[in-house]
């Protein structure tokens, strides 16, 4: 299995810059690739990646995806004076040409390629290249928004080629929208291309109509282009008729500022729950290209947007789950050159298979973004099951899209002013890697060669009123069992070895499932945190559940579960779960994931009390994307000493990609049908779960 992260960087590429005046083009500027490399060099995380070659990309190569005649134009581009430079830019929008600029616009290409390589030839398991120019808006005849080639186009036709690669996903979470991405591959069912992007019903840059979401690819490539366009908050200018008069610019700015809709993390994570997840995993990509631009990020001039860096460690850690982790990101834009800089290191760190920080204070997608997510959905429910029992009663009617009064414009330079002053933001917080990765406790004769990586621990038996006392309830027969007693010493080191950080997660195989469930958690509030986040697979209830929130059980059962109305219990039955991943798979994107973001657990206990209810690979998949939750702390449980359950739980601890589930067929419309009741029955309560707007009847 491959391992290691490649990072691409080379300071060639910060020999060409803009040469004249042009407000469009100034914010694109050498520091960016310096900012980056330094700041991963300065958190130590350039020295704990691979370090490779950027290398020239062939004239053969970037013929894959530009014409000879745009090729054999730029190639004059060095020899060319100031002024011929400035009027051979004239043909394009919004980039600029400098003598050095072909050579590093190779060096893109060739970069993005090496990488391509490395993984796709297990050298490495993941990587980024730092490069500039950028490539997305580059197209087969023409430069455009500051991209000279296409480096990601190139990259995944590349791939195709070399590789003989069939699915390839492109995920393009820069804040514009990579049009020459699109063009590129809205014919081609093979390659997948999903962008958000700033639209505002096409009043922002590239100001393109195939910019939104009905643009759904053409021909064989129907399906295969997903566009979620971000428009501005409705109407905002009535508000401010009235205000206009009482306010002075300082209190209108601030005003703006607090009201600006940038999309926050809440949205961004939403999208990936309810329209590129699901999408993703019926795909079944073989590689994941990121367009890594990072103008998404707040406090970006061009971006206007609220996410702050570390969402960036959660995306690429949701997208590392797909393609057996094969996962070459490339730079597209940024501009802040603090945002940048953190959000590079945020995405660097999860390649390096570091936990995800906590993000807390996570809430509802806003009304724009519901309406956007429901229309994708809406727009590509003919071409994915995943959208087939999707709730798409059109709201409102696209018809009505909300048009902008011009008021806006006076009100959005106010915003620009005012917020580009005052945007401050906290420091992603420091996310350490303890030593050790996993500890476990397995009974003897469970030896296995995954397991040797991890920290065997065993504990001192429990007495009876040990355990009595710490689960406050009358002593249970099982207590007189000394493999109990010794299983409940097992689990109190781990957890103790976790609280201490010598180890991140854990693995305890146990005969009695449901007790070390109740002790597991227990222990864990008193010791290690106020929220534990229950992921039960079984049908025994194991804990009672106080509604203090202190623990919230989402329990995957095959029987039907008790009613419940508490927000803190989440029973989803799922017939023939063991067949139906796909079911499975839409229970954990739409409501798992979704509920478990909004809890903000500080520890995860993931328990396996029936192995018939999933797969081995299923689990795998949901113990990996477990580890985007508090820190990382995870405890798995399993009862029974399933050696292939205990392999893939182990090396997905240690931070193996799970293996890919394959291509889905459709979920079980019962299993849905359970999933979306338990959805609308909760969304009030925990807003990640909405897919649609509130007013929607
Ligand atoms: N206010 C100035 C208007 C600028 N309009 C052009 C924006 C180009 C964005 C380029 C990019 O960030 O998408 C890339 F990733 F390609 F670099
Ligand atoms: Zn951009």
């Amino acid at each position: 299995m491959a391992s290691g992260t490649a990072l691409l960087y080379d300071e060639e590429m910060t020999r060409y810059k803009l040469l004249w005046v042009d407000p469009a083009c100034k914010i694109e500027v050498p520091e960016r690739l310096t900012v980056s490399w330094e700041a991963l060099h300065n958190a130590g995380l350039s020295g704990r990646c691979i370090p490779l070659p950027v290398r020239q990309a062939t004239e053969e190569e970037i013929l894959l995806a530009h014409s000879q005649e745009y090729l054999e134009a730029v190639k004059k581009t060095p020899d060319m004076s100031l002024e011929e430079l400035m009027t051979f830019t004239q043909q394009y929008g919004d980039v600029y040409f400098h003598p050095n600029i072909y050579h590093c616009a190779k060096l893109a290409v060739g970069a993005s390629l090496q990488l391509v390589d490395a993984v796709m030839t297990g050298k490495v398991r993941n990587g980024l290249a730092l490069v500039r120019p950028p490539g997305h808006h580059s197209q087969r005849s023409e430069a455009s928004g500051f991209c000279v080639f296409n480096n990601v186009a190139i990259a995944a036709l590349y791939a195709k080629k070399h590789f003989k690669i069939q699915r390839v996903l492109i995920v393009d979470w820069d804040i514009h929208h990579g049009q020459g991405l699109q063009y590129c591959f809205e014919e081609d069912p093979q390659v997948l291309y999903f962008s958000w992007h700033r639209y505002e019903h096409q009043r922002f840059w590239p100001n393109l109509r195939e910019s939104d979401f009905d643009s759904v690819g053409k021909g064989m490539g129907a399906g295969f282009n997903i566009n979620l366009p971000w428009n501005k908050a409705r109407l905002m200018a009535p508000y401010f008729r009235g205000l206009l008069e009482h306010c002075d610019q300082k209190c209108l700015t601030w005003l703006l500022a607090s009201l600006q809709v940038g999309m926050d993390s809440s949205d961004y994570l939403s999208v990936f729950f309810h329209v590129l997840l699901p999408v993703a995993y019926e795909f079944n990509p073989e590689l994941i290209l990121v367009s890594a631009g990072f103008d998404s990020a707040v406090g970006d001039p061009e971006g206007h947007m609220c996410a702050t860096p570390e969402i960036f460690g959660h995306l690429t850690h949701l997208l590392m789950s797909l393609a057996g982790g094969r996962l070459c990101a490339v730079l597209e834009g940024g501009y802040n050159l603090t945002s940048l800089a953190q959000s590079v290191c945020q995405t660097v760190q999860t390649l390096l298979g570091d936990p995800p920080s906590r993000i807390s204070g996570l809430s509802s997608p806003c009304e724009s973004a519901l309406e956007s997510i429901q229309s994708v959905r809406a727009a590509h429910q003919q071409y994915w099951v995943c959208f087939k029992n999707a709730d798409v009663s059109l709201w409102p009617d696209p018809g009505t899209k909300c048009s902008r009064l011009e008021g806006d414009t006076q009100a959005e330079e106010a915003l620009k002013e005012g917020e580009m002053r005052e945007i401050v933001w906290p420091e992603p917080p420091s996310r350490l890697a303890p030593p050790i990765r996993t500890g476990v406790t397995l009974p003897a004769g469970l030896e296995d060669d995954v397991l040797t990586s991890c920290f065997r621990v065993t504990g001192i038996p429990l007495t009876p009123n040990q355990v009595a006392k710490e689960l406050w309830h009358p002593a249970v027969p099982e207590l007189k069992d000394e493999k109990v007693l010794q299983s409940l010493g097992d689990i109190l080191s781990l957890l103790k070895e976790i609280e201490k950080k010598e180890v991140r997660n854990g693995l305890a195989v146990v005969p009695n499932v449901s007790l070390a469930a109740t002790f597991g958690v227990q222990h864990a509030l008193t010791s290690l945190t106020d929220r534990v986040l229950l992921v039960f697979l079984g049908n025994e209830a194991p804990v009672e559940l106080q509604e203090d929130g202190r623990v919230m059980l989402i329990q995957l059962c095959s029987t039907e579960p008790v009613e419940t109305k508490s927000k803190f219990y989440v029973p989803i039955c799922l017939k023939k779960s063991s067949s139906d991943v796909a079911g499975f798979l839409h229970a954990v994107l739409s409501l798992l994931l979704p509920l478990a973001y909004g809890y903000d657990p500080g520890m995860i206990l993931a328990v396996m009390a029936d192995c018939s209810l999933v797969g081995a690979v299923a689990w795998a998949q949901l113990i990996g994307l477990l580890q985007s939750f508090a820190q990382g702390h995870t405890l798995a449980l399993i009862q029974g000493a399933e050696k292939e359950i205990i392999r893939v739980t182990a090396a997905s601890l240690l931070g193996e990609p799970a293996s890919t589930l394959g291509p889905l067929g459709p979920p079980l419309s019962e299993n849905v049908k359970a999933v979306e009741k338990e959805r609308q029955r909760l969304q009030t309560h925990w807003g990640l779960l909405q897919t649609t707007g509130e007013d929607h009847p």
